[in-house]
């Protein structure tokens, strides 16, 4: 910058004296007493501009040291964001919260909503996720930045909004009936959609990008428990359904705002230009989807023809629709419409990426799936009927109580998660000055980044062999040993722990059974692997496998049946 600036403040005088002869080709205002100080505010500008730059030199240095990474005038750390970005930002991330104990203090350029604390610290985790949980919310520029899309639901909300939402959602997510909602959406997802996907890739024996058909089915099934609908993206042919579209470009719109200066997205949105036209046209999308949804469930609670099938629903939709607010009035269909979106955005891809590394690991890791599989034909073996010639292992459908005892698979999936957590970074934002647990200093407003990628490679939490994929690390006297939520912060920790994660564990294993009893999952040679800049950790180029049918026979033969 400042190679720059020297040049630009010596060439007027130069070009002027140039032209010394000719005086009309002076400004009147200078004379000749003036032109003799040239040279000397020449000199006088150099030693000025060399003193500036070796100023800045040392203050880039001893910010260098302090920070360990350039800090610029103007634009602060972002030049080195940047170059990070266009690699594999969470390992740098990683890196430097290594080098750093812990935490860093990111400075961002002036004026922008870039300055953070970012940290991987447990003891900072639980004292802002728990211990301090009242004083470190989501905070106004999270809920803005994120209001166009998500309104009033509880992923943007704070205090009392987001308490009555939580406490609602959190009985219904208990109650039995939701539990045999989400048993049946699955056997029908998993056993007429998903099967007959794959057969077909088996069939044609052509590669499938397992990510896009997790995405579908975890899309299908979060609709279905939110609105009580099935959007149909897992059905033949893989349509691309108008409503699962306009959802995913609206949020990837709204991820780009916290990237955007405020100022600059929002004078977009006012002129409706650009992204800012993208993203309006896809909340009309959904919002005309989730209009109907709402005005025909209306409709069909108050129809009295099916009093026995309407008091069966437990669809979140419904749920909430028979509420009450604190005047005893029904809750508008705007909040209602909120609510539903916000538990989409919850549970549509979260679990179809944590699968989609899983299956990633497994294929590096065939010790590791000849252990799931062995604990599925054991649990499934307890079973009377699988001994006959009849049972057939190929076309399993299993219980919940099975799902449940698959406690080696329970492992291994929670490991995946630790080493991809489908949330790599999370935020918060600090409401009065504080003091973290290692002694770092919080101003009021500061906002937090707790890095939960980076806390997966952290030797001081998960020892030297932090990087291996170790199902065991997680297994004591062959059963599933949980984690603290401060060490292993994939579903969060505290009062705004993920409300869907007994679910999403029961989804993932159930769909991961369903798969590895199936076929042997190979990863396409070559295909490249590697994270997508997103508020999910999506793999960039999808995961493109070819799915290779288990034999009955083999089967029993390994299980030692005739
Ligand atoms: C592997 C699967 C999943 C992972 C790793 C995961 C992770 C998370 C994380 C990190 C949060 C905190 C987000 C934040 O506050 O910024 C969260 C919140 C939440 N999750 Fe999950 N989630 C998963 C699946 C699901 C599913 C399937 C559902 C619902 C069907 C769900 C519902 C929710 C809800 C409602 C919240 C907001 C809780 C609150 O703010 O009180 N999640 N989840």
């Amino acid at each position: 910058m400042f190679s720059h600036a020297i040049p630009f403040l010596h060439h007027k005088p130069i070009m002027d004296s140039g032209n010394l002869s000719s005086s009309s080709a002076l400004p009147a205002v200078v004379s000749a007493e003036n032109f003799r100080l040239w040279p000397l505010l020449d000199v006088q500008i150099l030693e000025l501009s060399f003193a500036l730059f070796v100023f800045l030199a040392i203050h880039v240095i001893r910010q260098q040291r302090r920070y360990g990474l350039s800090v610029w005038p103007i634009v602060g750390m972002l030049p080195s964001l940047i170059t990070a970005a266009r690699g594999n930002l969470y390992e740098w991330i990683t890196d430097l919260l290594r080098r750093h104990k812990g935490t860093f203090q990111f400075r961002g350029p002036w004026f922008s909503s870039l300055n953070c604390v970012v940290t991987a610290d447990p003891r900072n985790l639980e004292h802002l996720l728990k211990t301090k949980f009242p004083y470190y919310p989501k905070g106004s520029f999270f809920r803005d930045t994120v209001r166009d899309l998500l309104g009033d639901g509880i992923f943007g909300a704070d205090d009392e909004t987001w308490q009555r939402q939580r406490k609602v959602a959190s009985i219904e997510f208990h109650s039995a009936r939701f539990r045999q909602m989400t048993v049946e959406s699955l056997v029908e997802l998993v056993h007429s959609r998903l099967e007959t996907v794959l057969e077909d890739f088996v069939e044609r024996r052509t590669a499938v990008d397992l990510q896009d058909v997790l995405l579908r089915l975890t899309f299908d099934n979060v609709c279905m428990i939110a609105f009580g609908v099935d959007p149909g993206c897992l059905r033949g042919g893989l349509p691309e359904i108008p409503f699962a579209k306009a959802f995913e470009d609206a949020t990837e719109v709204t991820v780009l705002r916290f990237i955007t200066p405020t100022f600059v997205w929002k004078i977009l949105r006012y002129l409706n230009l650009g992204v800012e036209k993208k993203l309006k046209q896809s909340i009309k999308t959904v919002d005309e989807f989730a209009e109907d949804v709402i005005q025909t469930r209306k409709r069909e609670l108050s129809t009295t023809a099916q009093p026995q099938a309407n008091n069966q629903r437990s669809d979140l939709l419904t749920v909430f629709m028979r509420l009450r607010d604190e005047q005893g009035r029904p809750f508008s269909d705007k909040f209602l419409r909120d609510i539903c979106v916000n538990f989409i955005l919850a549970g549509r891809d979260t679990s179809s990426v944590a699968l989609s590394w899983f299956f990633w690991l497994l294929d590096q890791n065939p010790d590791v799936e000849n252990k799931i599989l062995a604990e599925i034909y054991r649990i499934v073996g307890e079973r009377g009927e699988a001994k006959t010639r009849e049972f057939r292992f190929d076309s399993l459908v299993f219980k919940p109580e099975e799902i449940k005892k698959m406690e080696y698979l329970h492992a291994a999936i929670s490991e995946a998660l630790r080493l991809y957590p489908s949330v790599p970074v999370d935020h918060k934002e600090v409401v009065e000055d504080d003091v973290f647990p290692d002694g770092t200093i919080l101003k009021k407003g500061t906002k937090i980044i707790y890095a939960i990628y980076a806390m997966g490679r952290m030797e001081a939490i998960w020892g030297k062999d932090c990087r291996e994929f170790k199902p065991e690390r997680w297994m004591k006297d062959g059963r599933f040993m949980s984690e603290s939520a401060y060490r292993f912060t994939a579903f969060n920790g505290g009062p705004r722990l993920c409300l869907g994660r007994d679910f999403a564990y029961y989804q993932m294993k159930y769909v991961a059974a369903s798969i590895i009893s199936r076929y042997r999952v190979a990863v396409v040679k070559g295909h490249p692997v590697e994270p997508k800049l997103a508020l999910t950790f999506y793999m960039k180029d999808g995961l493109k496998v070819n799915l290779i049918k288990r034999e009955e026979g083999q089967i029993r033969k390994y299980m030692k049946l005739n």
